[in-house]
């Protein structure tokens, strides 16, 4: 059986860079989900590439069918936005490991989906960074978008010291924190981690 690798932390922690590294490796060879949205395509972006895209109403249905894994939804300046994660036969426990990134509340209804089916697949890998030095990433990052909008990042930044609060981690069972200073090492520490979960799962 396989099991749902699932990479959180609070805002520029490197989660993003962490997953593509991971996602990278061949030696792991885990698969990655693509998630829906209703929110519109944007220039350069690729039907199943970034997302698939769908309407309201596709939600909606697959709601009723009880297809949906997870779903955010945005009060956004166009609407509401939501962005989900479908079981449409991407996820194959059977022969196949995934590497998934998410929120907090994301991974708790993930997880409680599969221990709805009798499968306790889900290993989580939290992500840390000291708070100084991720607001200078994160700030570092913005500086180099055409337009920085640096009060959502205030706003987000701050919104993580809430998300990620000690008692939310200890409710879900996360007891271990991955420090993301070096981020080579920090992959070479979450990738012994994974190898080891993965020879668990072949002997069960
Ligand atoms: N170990 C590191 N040392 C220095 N910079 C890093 C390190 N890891 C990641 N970064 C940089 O920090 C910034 C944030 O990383 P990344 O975008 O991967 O984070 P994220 O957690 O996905 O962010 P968000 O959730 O806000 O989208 C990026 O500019 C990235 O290049």
């Amino acid at each position: 059986m396989g099991r749902i690798f699932y990479i959180m932390g609070k805002s520029a922690s490197g989660k993003d860079s962490i997953f593509r590294m991971l996602a990278a490796d061949q030696e792991l060879a885990l698969k990655t989900v693509t998630m829906y949205t209703t929110r519109p395509m944007r220039s350069g972006e690729e039907e199943g590439r970034e997302y698939f895209f769908r309407d309201a109403g596709f939600l909606a249905g697959k709601k009723a069918e009880g297809r949906v894994i997870e779903c955010r939804t945005y009060d956004t300046v166009f609407g509401p936005w939501s962005y989900f994660t479908l079981d449409d036969g991407q996820i194959d426990l059977a022969s196949h490991s995934y590497l998934m990134i998410g929120t907090l509340e994301s991974y708790e209804t993930v997880k409680e989906y599969f221990e709805a089916r009798g499968q306790r697949i889900m290993v989580p890998l939290y992500i840390e960074v000291e708070d100084g030095e991720r607001l200078l990433r994160a700030v570092r990052r913005e500086q180099l978008q055409a337009e920085p909008h640096y009060a959502e990042l205030c706003r987000r930044f701050l919104a993580d010291s809430e998300d990620f609060r000690e008692e939310n981690l200890k409710r879900l069972g996360i007891d271990r924190v991955f420090e993301n200073v070096e981020i080579a090492s920090c992959v070479e520490e979450i990738k012994a981690v994974i190898l080891e979960k993965q020879k668990e799962s072949m002997l069960y």
